[in-house]
């Protein structure tokens, strides 16, 4: 058996938008995904998070499930909406719900983690100019203060930002996400206040006394050249720097990679969002790094490509119900890569998990391909941690079924199934194994 250390967290993670529902209670305004998913075209099938999981309404059976899991610990993030539903309207009661829920976890002897934003903006923050504007960086830390003032002496564990990248590209340069929007220098200026705001909450959480640990967390994927042709590598280089040093060297190095910032010049115009003074607060001392790890990129030269002269091309792995490489080794990969380019910085993997087409047989859901995927990268992290890392705990994506974004509800990352018709929930097959994983504190050899 392969024993994890002893006090190593185990969780699952779970975000507002993909799981709340009751978008219109407790006084909640709209959020830009309100308004993305209701947008005719934007996600499959139309489908939208008024009612989700109901995970509003049901936290209590949700809990019940994570504590006969045996998890220490549940990720999940807050509604910004449910706090500032309006221009100059701050709703403290909107905390309501995440006091009772965070009440009911303690309670059941589960850690609370609390990602402050998981990308539903308030819409009227986004009609003000969203995260490409400079102003919302101080809404972001006024936000963020009232939630360190109500929930602060409750929760010990503070995640700023889940993946500013995607909140940025996604959102603001390839139109995928919310605010649905194809502009690269916005995505660039959007990029910018996310991680600004970011420094800004840390400087915050410090200034407060808070007794407990605050990092961010980046989804990172490790980038592989096609052969070993230097075209390629190089390829590799450029494509790393766009989609992991963009954020890791000004959250931990205080600067942005200086050929990222030649590429901005002459796609955008310049990086006109940084002021003196920025990258000093972007890089505040964290406590942890927060890691979101599913497969990694395997990159070709390609002229052709205008951003980064880059082309994708196929791992020889098997893949996901998402198309992605399952691809373990990327895992240890890149967790030796952050400890020799950043330090021994403290690390969770704060989401792992994979889609598989989930059938319920007989009141069961058999998903073998699951357990097998979290088995190989929970191998990964052992060896790891074998060689001294400093991983501190995982959290499964996903808890349970939910609302994947612009694929609605059609994929499936839960280790316990969702009934979209009925909204019972049914533990996985991965479920179990899970449950044993923690209770042994190990994974079979
Ligand atoms: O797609 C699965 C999860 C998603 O449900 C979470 O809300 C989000 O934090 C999350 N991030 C990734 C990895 N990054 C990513 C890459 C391409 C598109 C969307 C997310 C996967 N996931």
């Amino acid at each position: 058996m392969r024993k994890f250390p002893e006090g190593f967290i185990w969780g699952t993670a779970t975000a507002s938008y993909q799981v709340e529902g009751a978008t219109r209670e407790g006084g909640r305004g709209r959020s830009i995904w309100d308004t993305f998913a209701h947008t005719p075209g934007k996600v499959a099938q139309g489908h939208h998070g008024d009612v989700a999981c109901d995970h509003y309404h049901r936290y209590l059976d949700d809990i019940q499930l994570m504590k006969d899991l045996g998890i220490s610990s549940y990720r999940f993030s807050i509604a910004w909406p449910r706090v500032m539903p309006e221009k100059g309207r701050v709703w403290v009661k909107g905390l309501d719900f995440y006091k009772r829920l965070i009440h009911a976890l303690l309670e059941a002897g589960i850690r609370p983690a609390v990602t402050i934003y998981h990308w539903d903006l308030p819409q009227w923050i986004e009609d003000d100019g969203g995260w490409n504007s400079r102003e919302t960086v101080s809404r972001f830390r006024e936000y963020s203060e009232i939630l360190f003032r109500e929930l602060g002496d409750l929760v010990p564990m503070w995640i700023t930002h889940n993946e500013p990248w995607c909140a940025s590209i996604l959102g603001y340069g390839l139109g995928a996400h919310a605010p649905g929007l194809c502009d690269w220098r916005r995505a660039y200026r959007a990029a910018h206040h996310l991680l600004l705001s970011h420094g800004h909450t840390v400087r915050l959480y410090r200034e407060l006394g808070l007794k407990g640990e605050i990092g961010i967390t980046l989804n990172l994927t490790p980038v592989y050249p096609a052969s070993s042709r230097p075209e390629d590598v190089a390829a590799a280089h450029r494509q790393d720097m766009f989609q992991n040093r963009w954020f890791l060297d000004p959250v931990l190095k205080g600067a942005y990679p200086e050929e990222l910032l030649r590429r901005v010049d002459a796609v955008v115009g310049g990086f006109d969002a940084v002021q003196p003074g920025d990258l000093e607060v972007i890089s505040a001392p964290i406590d942890f790094l927060g890691v979101n790890y599913y497969s990694r990129a395997v990159v070709a030269d390609d002229p052709a490509d205008p951003l980064l002269g880059v082309r994708h091309v196929p791992g020889e792995g098997p893949r996901t119900e998402m198309d992605w490489e399952v691809y373990p080794e990327g895992l240890y990969d890149l967790l030796s890569r952050l400890r020799r380019d950043y330090g021994d910085v403290p690390i969770y993997i704060t989401e792992n998990g994979a889609a598989y087409d989930d059938r319920v047989e007989g009141g069961s859901v058999h998903d073998t391909n699951r357990i097998e995927y979290l088995a190989l990268h929970f191998a990964a992290a052992h060896r790891f941690l074998e060689e001294g890392g400093n991983l501190r705990g995982y959290y499964v994506w996903s808890l349970m079924d939910n609302f994947e974004w612009a694929f609605g509800y059609t994929k499936r990352f839960g280790i316990v199934y969702v009934d979209y018709e009925t909204l019972a929930r049914i533990p996985k097959d991965s479920y179990f194994w899970y449950q044993q994983v923690i209770r042994d504190r190990a994974i079979a050899p």
